[in-house]
């Protein structure tokens, strides 16, 4: 190893690496071109996709001539660099060397140590093997290692490592702007190794050590940003917790692992890298802003206070919501596995959570389902690579099997931002594809909604074009109920779920795995191997035998209704006919041979839901404004039996519409306005906390309103 240095600066790089143990298609980190490929073409959340290879280059051209300072050797080392210098003679250190990023020196003891009136030069184009490259990264000038020479001497010549060192990491920078990423990845490993067998060898001269730690320190820089931008957050921590570990306030590292952090959801850990990043750059924007960001979502997600005022009221943007974990926690049921409990009371409308998509994926009606459940599943895995936090997530949820599976019972940290979790080092939590694949089709969530940006689906006529589909962990643990106690909302991809009444503490939280409304919903439930036995299928059970002409009446109707052989003229007699089988609903409700209170009533009712929104549609064809009320103040109750129905956007459509109507019967100063108002607010209160009555008339009058079909809907 003693004559490594020389040899390696001598030597062809590449073929040096290869005898290094290097090998081109699998780094040393581990990650083959594939893999990265794979990373890289993952989606990105927004707060990465700022990341671009320009912030890359910014960092090498800022931190470029620190490299080579002469201010961070040592006077031993200059001793030492004098000593071997080629003039054999001392050579005199002036301080004004390298002006331009002395104040970015870090090592102030080290500048305390030298002498205050000496400069070493060396041009590295003279003795580099490699000089045709060393043209500076700007081709501007000449590459010099700002090692400068004194007075009018002959520059010595610099360790050969060193220079060697600093070619190949150029080279790296080289390839970045060429968009040769995986060629970037290369160069920067391959230095790094190379680096770090100098730091190892104790033949390695003080001077070439402290430059080899700063080069390497720049190479775990650059490969953290890459990294980066691959969303490979684990790697970003690995590799600036090394650029830090030889340079602890190196700036562009604490700022990059701040990223990664926060990312990760390590808001507390976050704050405190962008601070001390910010503690080096007081005048940076960017890092001010990523602190800030960090310090929000910190907030977020312990108080579980949003601001969602100007997405909702002036159809803004999304905002970034962190995840929040409220009095939630998962528990075993005694029939479904594992499950959701709320923690304490609450009352309607409380948030129970928030969750971010960890993938979302849409597929046209043309391709499969499965599909969707491929790509889902690619996207979960390469993030399960990328965070061991997310690897655990996955690991947990169910694949189906429950009596062959048994992940037990994950802590509720695992789920909660900035909060420490134990990982259980006897679970062996790798995931194969097929792992993953089985976890999303019984783990997803339909994501049209929060593909359609949240709330502004409605716009579009409750269609999208494409099918979605999102993995949301921690809700994954709710099991099915047809009457539903929570109910969601999106804010872009950040899912919130509510309480949808108000529940006791110890509660089990539900939602609906399919419309509450699907008359089909028991053929559909069986997707996910299981019968629900809930109280309003049980009901229905009991019901069935005197509602069953009915329902193959209106299966009929349905089936033409949706079918595209038939013509407009048979659909819409069709949509009239199923219209007119209101009254016998009705009848045939009021004369069962049971004893239910008006709610379980109008859990019948839910399962003829289509023809109750057909006779508003038909009602709203017409003129006569009470016949349009009565329609929806039926379906209001309707869907309050069921506490709006896991999902809350027919409600709170429905409730809006009927608002409007009543204030166009008789204006606001009626009693039946009033509580009408009191009826309309507590479904808003629900479906997104309690805002205050002067926001949700706000919310209502700007953002509600007819489209062409003149149903009531949310505007764009
Ligand atoms: C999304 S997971 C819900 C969490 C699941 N219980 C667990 O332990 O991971 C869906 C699975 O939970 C079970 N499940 C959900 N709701 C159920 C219900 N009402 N009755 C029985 N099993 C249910 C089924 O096995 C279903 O495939």
């Amino acid at each position: 190893m003693a004559g490594s240095s020389t040899h390696l600066a001598d030597s062809d790089s590449d073929t040096e690496i290869t005898r290094l143990g290097y090998d081109n298609d699998v780094l040393s980190t581990g990650y083959s071109k594939d893999r990265f490929d794979s990373f890289q073409s993952s989606p990105r959340k927004t707060e990465e996709s700022h990341i671009s290879r320009d912030s890359v280059s910014e960092g090498e051209d800022e931190l470029d001539p620190e490299n080579f300072s002469s201010n961070s050797v040592s006077s031993k080392q200059k001793n030492d660099v004098t000593k071997r210098s080629p003039l054999g003679e001392r050579k005199e250190v002036t301080e004004n060397s390298a002006r331009g990023f002395e104040e970015r020196d870090d090592h102030r003891g080290e500048q305390e140590q030298m002498p205050r009136h000496h400069e070493l030069r060396f041009n590295c184009q003279e003795s580099s093997p490699g000089s045709s490259k060393t043209k500076c990264k700007h081709d501007r000038q000449p590459f010099q290692l700002s090692i400068f020479a004194t007075e009018n001497r002959e520059a010595p010549k610099p360790p050969p490592l060193a220079v060697h060192l600093e070619l190949t990491r150029r080279e790296g920078n080289d390839k970045l702007k060429k968009g040769d990423t995986f060629g970037a990845l290369n160069r920067y490993t391959m230095c790094i190794r190379q680096g770090e067998f100098a730091l190892l060898d104790p033949s390695t001269s003080p001077v070439c050590r402290t430059l080899a730690r700063k080069i390497v320190k720049l190479c775990y820089s650059s490969r953290a940003q890459l990294m980066l931008a691959a969303r490979m957050w684990d790697e970003v921590l690995i590799d600036t917790e090394k650029a830090l570990k030889l340079d602890p306030r190196h700036a562009k590292s604490l700022l990059s692992r701040g990223k990664a952090l926060h990312s990760l959801q390590e808001y507390k850990q976050a704050c405190t890298a962008f601070s001390a990043a910010l503690s080096r750059n007081h005048n940076n924007i960017q890092i001010a802003a990523s602190l800030h960001e960090s310090m929000k979502s910190h907030h977020q997600s312990l108080s579980g206070e949003y601001d969602i005022s100007q997405f909702l009221l002036l159809g803004h943007p999304p905002p970034e919501c962190s995840d929040y974990v409220g009095p939630v926690e998962i528990r075993e049921t005694p029939h479904a596995g594992r499950g959701l409990f709320v923690t304490e009371r609450v009352d309607a409308g409380c948030l129970l959570l928030v969750s971010n998509a960890l993938a979302i994926a849409s597929t046209t009606a043309s391709n499969t389902a499965a599909d969707l459940c491929v790509k889902l599943a690619g996207n979960l895995l390469n993030l399960a690579k990328a965070s061991k936090r997310v690897q655990y997530q996955l690991y947990y949820l169910t694949s189906g099997k429950p009596e062959l599976e048994n992940p037990g019972i994950p802590e509720i940290n695992l789920f909660r931002p900035s909060s420490s979790w134990s990982p259980d080092p006897k679970k062996n939590v790798d995931l194969s594809f097929i792992d993953v694949v089985k976890k999303v089709t019984f783990n997803t969530f339909d994501a049209s909604r929060a593909v359609c940006d949240g709330l502004k689906i409605e716009a579009k006529g409750d269609t999208c074009s494409t099918i979605s589909s999102g993995m949301w962990v921690l809700p994954s643990f709710l099991n099915h109920s047809c009457v539903p106690n929570t109910g969601i909302t999106f804010v872009g991809r950040a899912m919130f779920l509510r309480a949808s009444r108000d529940l006791e503490a110890g509660e089990e939280l539900t939602t609906s795995y399919t419309a509450c409304s699907n008359p089909n919903r028991k053929k559909s439930i069986k997707k996910w191997h299981f019968e629900c036995t809930c109280e309003r299928c049980q009901q229905d059970q009991l019901m069935e035998p005197y509602m069953k002409e009915l329902r193959e009446e209106l299966d009929e109707y349905s089936s033409r209704i949706s079918s595209k052989k038939a013509t407009k003229a048979e659909k819409l007699r069709s949509i009239f006919k199923s219209a007119d089988m209101v009254e016998r609903v009705e009848k045939a409700i009021k004369s069962l041979p049971l004893e239910v209170d008006a709610r379980r009533r109008n859990w019948v009712r839910v399962s003829f839901m289509v023809i109750y929104t057909n006779n508003l549609q038909v009602a709203r064809a017409g003129r006569d404004l009470n016949q349009k009320i009565q329609a929806l103040q039926k379906l209001t109750e309707i869907e309050a039996s069921i506490n709006g129905g896991g999902v809350y956007y027919t409600s709170m459509r429905t409730s809006a519409a009927l608002l409007r109507y009543m204030q166009k019967k008789d204006g606001i100063n009626t009693a039946e306005f009033d509580t009408v108002l009191k009826q309309v607010m507590k479904v808003f209160k629900t479906a997104l906390g309690n805002m205050g009555e002067k926001f949700f008339l706000e919310l209502i009058r700007r953002r509600f309103s007819k489209n062409k079909l003149g149903e009531i809907v949310w505007l764009h």
